[in-house]
Order: C-alpha cells, then structure tokens, then sequence
C-alpha cells in the first residue's frame, strides 16, 4: 500500500444558505472522520467565514475558486490572500464547470495555481475529459494537456492533488467503473513521473470525482492509484460525505498499492 494520505474533497458548488450551511456543519461535527484522512469542504465563498467559524478544527476549508494575484483593482474577485485570511488552506482549480461554463483557460487556471501555491495554499487541480472525448479515444490526451497547462507555471507540486473528473460522470450519477478511473489513474501518475519525477509521481494524491457516493466510494478506494474523492452532490448531506472519508480504511483492506 501506498503511503499517501487519503484525502477527501467535498465541493459544495453554488449551494447552501445560512441555514442549510450551519444544518451540514452541525451533521460534520457530529460525524466521526478517519484520522488517516485528509478532509477538505469547499464552501461558496460568502460562507466560508461561517464554516470555518463553526466546523471543527479537524475539517480544513476550501475555496471552489480564486483571482490569480493579490488583490486590487479587479472588481468581483477574491484573492488567496484573502481566502488565508479566513483560514482557507485549499482552493479547487480547474474544475470543468468553471472550463465549460466560465470559460477558464488552461492559462489562467495555472496561473491562479501557481499564485495559489506561491502563498501556501494547497491546489485541488482538476482535470478530465468530456464524454465525446472519451468516445474518441481522447482521454488521456485531454488530460495530459490540462496537466501541461499547470505545469507550465506551477514550480512545486507538494501541495497539488491532482482531480480526475471525467465530465461525463460529474452529477450524473454515472460514476467511472473502479477500473475505468484505474487506468487514468495510473496514466496520470506515468505522466506525473516522466514530466516531473518518480518520486514526485509517488507521492502526489489523485483522486477521482464524478458520482462518488456513499456506496461507491469503497471499490473506488480499493484501487491502488485512487487516493480519495472530490465529492459534489453527496458532500451536501454530512453522514455520507463521512462515509465517503471513511472509505479509506477500505484502502487499507484493498488491494496493495
Ligand atoms: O464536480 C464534482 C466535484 O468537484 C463531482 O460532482 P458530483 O459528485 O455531484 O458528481
């Protein structure tokens, strides 16, 4: 088995009011999280003072997004600084909502990665491909390109876990079978060892998005280059985003690593 840490995203998208965020906290806090598991929430960000006000110490925050400098003259953005202000030590980059919907290039979701990391925030880096790619047999050439986009400015990947997000998977409820997320897996760490080095490709976390649930989260876990989730929709309800975190000691029982 690897000696990864698990680690478990739950992006909470644009969800959630004061009332229903102070419900899903109060079901965290309750919930008991696996040691060995590294866990994140992303909140949007006008909550995020009141999650990290009120979630235990042991759940780090998130953001699902930032600018890419420090701040300034750049109305309706957030900066990193601010977000460590408050106490976020992640940020989510890349996800394809914000490629597909926003627009976000490959170039302004390094550069938001590297100004993220140069201030020691941790980066979720999200890759994946949509389904007409996957069709075409395009798949790790798509993300092997996202992956070239951070890598054109992002210097330290200690503090990078790499997202596979197959789009075509994200809210669907068509969850990647264990051996489809496997092999892209497996392909990103070869990616991450020739472009970077082995042991950088050793020890970077990848986990898998798309569908996660409660009931699919333990065969996921078991395969050796899964090493968590980034959980959308069942990241909204606290017993089962606790599930989810719980799926690593199905790591420790799965297959070696
Ligand atoms: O986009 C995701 C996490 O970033 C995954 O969303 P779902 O878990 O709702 O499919």
């Amino acid at each position: 088995m690897s000696n990864r840490t698990f680690f478990v995203g739950g992006n909470w998208k644009c969800n959630g009011t004061r009332e229903s965020i102070k419900k899903l906290v109060e079901e965290l806090n309750f919930a008991t999280i696996e040691k060995d598991c590294e866990v994140v929430v992303a909140p949007p960000y006008l909550y995020i003072s009141q999650v990290r006000k009120t979630l235990k110490d042991e759940i780090q925050v998130a953001a699902q997004n930032s600018w890419y400098n420090k701040g300034g003259a750049f109305t309706g953005e957030i900066s990193p600084d601010m977000l460590k202000d408050v106490g976020v030590k992640w940020v989510i980059q890349g996800h394809s909502e914000r490629r597909s919907i926003i627009g976000e290039s490959d170039s302004m979701i390094a550069k938001k990665s590297q100004y993220c990391l140069s201030q020691g925030l941790g980066v979720m880096a999200c890759i994946g491909e949509s389904l007409a790619e996957r069709d075409a047999n395009k798949t790790t050439e798509v993300c092997f390109n996202q992956l070239s986009g951070y890598l054109a400015e992002v210097k330290d990947w200690k503090n990078v876990v790499v997202a596979y997000e197959p789009v075509w998977a994200i809210g669907t409820g068509k969850v990647a079978t264990p051996q489809q997320a496997q092999d892209v897996h497996l392909a990103i760490r070869g990616w991450l060892s020739d472009k970077l080095s082995p042991e950088i490709a050793a020890a970077t976390r990848i986990i898998y998005g798309g569908s996660a649930n409660a009931s699919n989260c333990h065969e996921l876990a078991k395969m050796p280059d899964i090493d968590g989730f980034l959980v959308g929709g069942a990241a909204l309800k606290g017993p089962d985003f606790a599930t989810i975190c719980g799926a690593c000691t199905s790591k420790r029982a799965g297959p070696a690593g």
